[in-house]
C-alpha cells in the first residue's frame, strides 16, 4: 500500500450565497504529510470535508488517480472513499460502544470479513495506536488523548490511503499532541500514506508536515513545501506562527486593511516591527526508532530540489542548509560553494523534468476537457501548445523544454500566475455570513431530490469519461515524448482493484452528532455536483478566474533587478544525463562531484531520469502495518490515567458468528453514551455507504 495524489484545482466552495473559499488549487503529494492553517472559519474543515466528497464543491475537480471526484458518479464516489480513512475533531466514536466496537464498526459495516479476522484486525490497529488492552472501553471512560488514538485507529481500519485529520491536537496538552504528532510520522512511515492535517498547533505545523497550506479570506494562500511557509515573509503567515495580534487577522477572523495599516503603524511608531522575529525552521519529526524510514522523505527532497529554483530566496536557503552531505553529493552541489557559483551551475541545468508528480499534466487534462465542452472557439490560450488535435505537433510541444520563463513552472499545487509575478496577492478582506436558509440549501434537500435527470447523469459520466482520456494519455505520451518507456505516471502506479477494504466509514463520522443530517444528504452529492461540475465545465477556462494565491516562483524581472537568479532545479547526480555528470568542472568540494554540463540529452535518457524516482514510487513497499510499529509503551497510554469510577466491572462476551468471544461491552459506571444517538449517527453513515463486496 501506498499513498496516493490528491490534485485539487480551482476548488470553490459556497453554501447558498455565502462563499467559504474559492479557486484553491494544490496537490497532496502521494505518501507526504501535508498541514492546512488557517484562522477559524476559513473553511479547513470544509476542505477536507470536500476532499473526501462529503460536500460538493461548485466548482472545480479533484483528482485522485484518474477520477475527478466533483464530477465523478455516486458508484465511483464511494470507491474513491474506500481509499480514505478520516479522524474528525472529537474522534466520532460511537459512545455507546466500547473501543472495540468502534473500531470495528467499519469492517463490519463495510466489509463481510469473518469476527476472527475483525478481530485480528482490531487488536492490530489498537496496538499500532498504543491502546492495546483498552479495547473494553467505553469512550467515556478514556482520555482525550486516547479518544484521538482510539479515533485514528478506526481511521486506520479499512488501510486506508489518504488520511485526513482535522485538528489531531486540539484539547489535548502539549506532550500527548507530541505523541500524536510522533505516531502520525510512525504511522505514515509504516503505511507511506497520503496525509492531510488541519491543525491550529504551531508546534505541530512548525514539525510535522512536509508541506504546508494556509487558507485565509476565502483564498489558499500559500501551499508548498515546508520551508516557504515557515520562512514566509507574508504578515498573515507570520502572524499566524507567530501567533501575534498584530496583523491581518482579527478577532472575528479577519481585519479590514485599515484597521491593519492603523495597527502597524502605531507599532512603527513604537519602535517595534511586525516581523520583529525572526523566521526559523524547526526540526522535522523523524520516525521512532524501529520504525522504517519514511519513504516520502527522499522523494520530497528530490521534488523539492527539482522546484527549487521557484522558491523564494529565504526558503532556498533553509532548504539548501539541511541538505547533508549525502544529499550534496546526490544532488551534485555543495553546501558551501558560492551561492552565485551554483546558481550559474544549475541555471544551465534546468530540471529535465519540470513536472514530476504530473500536475501540470492534471491540469492541462482539466483545461482540455473544459475547452471540449465549452462552446467552439472558447477556452483556445495561445500558450496551449499541446492539445492542439494533432497528435505529432503535440508530442513535438510536449517534447520541447518549458517555455521562459523556466521559473513559470508549477510547484507543488501552485499554479503560475501569469499576473502575480512574484509578488504577494492577498484576497480582499469580506464578509462571509450564512442564513439559515443558505444552510438548508446544502442540506435540506432529500437525496433522491439531488439525484439530477438522466441527462444530467449522462452528462456528468461523458465528462469523466473525457477526463479519463485526457488522464491516461497526456502525461504518458509526455514522458514517452521525452525519450523512456520506463516514465510512468505516479497515480498509474496505485492499483485500486487491489483494495480489499470494503467501505471506508470513518469519512461519515462528521462532527459527531450535529452531522448526521449532513452525512445523509451528502451521500446524495455526487449526482447533486453533476449539474453543477458540469456548469463549471462548460464556463470555459479556469485561466478566467481571479487568482488571490500567492506564488513562489521566481520572477525573471525581480531577478534581473537582484542579480539573484534563484537556484535552478537539480535532479540528482545518479539521474543527471552522463553529458552533464561528466562536463565541465566546477571545482567543486567534492572531487567525485562533476559540473554539470549543459548538453542536454545526450547520454541517459530523461524517461530514464524519471525512473530514479518513479522507482522510489513503483518500489512503495506494503508493510504489515504493525509489524514494525513501535508505538511508545510509555507513550500517551501509559501516561492517561486509568478510567476512574468503576466498581467492578461485569464483562460481557457473546459468541461471534464464527464463534470467537469477544468483549462487548464493559459496564463500569461510566456514563455511556446514549444508543439513540448513536442511532442517529449511525443511520445517516449507513446511508452514506454501501456495503462492500470484501
Ligand atoms: N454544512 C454547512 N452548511 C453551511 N455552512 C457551513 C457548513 N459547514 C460549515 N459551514 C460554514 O463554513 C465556514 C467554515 O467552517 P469550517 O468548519 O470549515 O471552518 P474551520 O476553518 O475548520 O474553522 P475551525 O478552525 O474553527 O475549526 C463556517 O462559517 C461554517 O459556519
Amino acid at each position: 500500500m501506498a499513498g496516493v495524489e490528491v490534485g485539487i484545482k480551482n476548488l470553490s466552495k459556497s453554501f447558498g450565497s455565502s462563499n467559504i473559499w474559492s479557486d484553491v488549487t494544490l496537490t497532496l503529494p502521494a505518501g507526504e504529510v501535508s498541514v492546512l492553517l488557517g484562522p477559524s472559519g476559513t473553511g479547513k474543515s470544509v476542505l477536507l470535508k470536500s476532499i473526501i466528497g462529503l460536500l460538493k464543491p461548485e466548482k472545480g475537480s479533484i483528482f485522485i488517480h484518474d477520477t475527478d471526484l466533483v464530477r465523478c458518479s455516486e458508484s465511483k464516489l464511494y470507491e474513491i472513499r474506500k481509499l480514505f480513512g478520516v479522524l474528525f475533531q472529537d474522534g466520532a466514536l460511537f459512545g455507546s460502544m466500547n473501543l472495540f466496537d468502534n473500531i470495528a464498526f467499519p469492517l463490519r459495516e463495510h466489509t463481510r470479513k469473518g469476527e476472527k479476522e475483525i478481530s485480528d484486525i482490531v487488536m492490530e490497529k489498537l496496538d499500532m495506536v498504543g491502546l492495546s488492552g483498552a479495547e473494553d472501553k467505553l469512550p467515556g471512560e478514556i482520555s482525550g488523548g486516547m479518544k484521538k488514538r482510539a479515533g485514528l485507529a478506526r481511521a486506520l481500519v479499512l488501510d486506508p490511503e489518504i488520511i485526513l485529520v482535522d485538528e489531531p491536537d486540539s484539547g489535548l496538552d502539549p506532550v500527548r499532541t507530541a505523541y500524536l504528532n510522533q505516531l502520525i510520522v510512525d504511522l505514515n512511515a509504516q503505511l507511506d500514506a497520503t496525509i492531510l492535517i488541519v491543525t491550529h498547533h504551531l508546534g505541530t505545523a512548525r514539525s510535522l508536515p512536509d508541506n504546508i497550506g494556509m487558507l485565509f479570506r476565502k483564498n489558499l494562500v500559500m501551499f508548498g513545501p515546508r520551508e516557504v511557509l515557515l520562512t514566509s515573509e507574508e504578515p498573515v503567515v507570520q502572524q499566524f506562527l507567530q501567533g501575534r495580534r498584530i496583523g491581518p487577522i482579527g478577532m472575528s477572523e479577519e481585519k479590514d486593511t485599515s484597521q491593519m495599516e492603523a495597527e502597524m503603524e502605531e507599532l512603527k511608531k513604537k519602535g517595534g516591527s511586525a516581523e520583529s522575529e525572526e523566521s526559523f525552521i524547526d526540526p522535522q519529526l523523524e520516525v521512532s526508532e524501529g520504525v522504517p524510514e519514511r519513504k516520502a522523505v527522499q522523494r520530497r527532497k528530490d521534488r523539492v530540489m527539482q522546484v527549487l529554483h521557484t522558491l523564494p530566496p529565504k526558503a532556498q536557503t533553509a532548504i539548501l542548509e539541511q541538505l547533508t552531505e549525502e544529499d550534496q553529493e546526490r544532488y551534485g552541489i555543495s553546501r558551501d560553494q558560492d551561492r552565485t557559483e551554483l546558481i550559474e551551475i544549475t541555471r544551465n541545468n534546468p530540471p529535465e523534468d519540470a513536472d514530476p508528480f504530473g500536475y501540470q499534466a492534471m491540469q492541462e487534462a482539466a483545461d482540455n476537457s473544459m475547452v471540449e465542452d465549452a462552446p467552439a472557439g472558447e477556452g483556445e490560450g495561445e500558450g496551449d501548445q499541446a492539445g492542439s488535435g494533432d497528435p505529432d505537433a503535440d508530442a513535438e510541444a510536449r517534447k520541447a523544454p518549458p517555455a521562459p520563463p523556466e521559473s513559470d513552472e508549477p510547484l507543488v499545487g501552485v499554479p503560475a500566475d501569469e499576473d502575480a509575478g512574484g509578488t504577494v496577492v492577498l484576497p480582499q478582506a469580506g464578509e462571509h455570513t450564512k442564513s439559515e436558509d443558505e444552510q438548508s440549501d446544502e442540506a435540506g434537500n432529500p437525496p433522491e431530490q439531488q439525484q439530477g435527470s438522466d441527462d444530467q447523469a449522462q452528462q456528468d459520466q461523458d465528462q469523466q469519461d473525457t477526463q479519463q482520456v485526457h488522464r491516461d494519455e497526456t502525461p504518458t505520451e509526455q514522458f514517452q515524448a521525452q525519450g523512456g518507456a520506463q516514465g510512468q505516471q505516479d497515480q498509474g502506479q496505485q492499483d485500486q482493484g487491489q483494495q480489499d477494504q470494503g467501505q471506508q466509514d470513518q469519512g461519515q463520522q462528521d462532527q459527531g452528532q450535529q452531522t448526521t443530517q449532513q452525512v445523509a444528504t451528502a451521500g446524495a452529492a455526487g449526482a447533486a455536483g453533476a449539474a453543477a461540475g458540469a456548469a463549471a465545465a462548460s464556463s470555459g477556462s479556469s485561466d478566467d478566474q481571479p487568482t488571490g494565491r500567492h506564488h513562489w516562483r521566481g520572477d525573471p524581472e525581480q531577478a534581473a533587478r537582484t542579480g539573484d537568479q534563484g537556484v535552478a532545479g537539480l535532479v540528482p547526480m545518479a539521474a543527471r544525463p552522463a553529458g552533464q555528470q561528466q562536463g565541465q568542472q566546477q571545482g567543486q568540494q567534492h572531487g567525485q562531484q562533476q559540473g554539470q554540463g549543459q548538453q542536454q540529452g545526450q547520454g541517459q535518457q530523461p524517461g530514464q531520469q524519471r525512473s530514479g524516482r518513479d522507482s522510489g514510487h513503483s518500489g512503495w513497499a506494503q508493510p504489515n502495518p504493525g509489524q514494525d510499529a513501535a508505538p511508545d509503551p510509555q507513550g500517551e497510554a501509559a501516561a492517561d490515567p486509568p478510567a476512574e469510577g468503576g466498581p467492578g466491572s461485569t464483562e460481557q462476551t457473546a459468541p461471534a458468528d464464527d464463534g470467537t468471544a469477544r468483549p462487548q461491552s464493559q459496564d463500569t459506571g461510566v456514563p455511556r453514551g446514549r444508543e439513540d444517538d448513536d442511532q442517529g449517527l449511525m443511520g445517516g453513515l449507513r446511508r452514506m455507504f454501501r456495503r462492500g463486496d470484501s
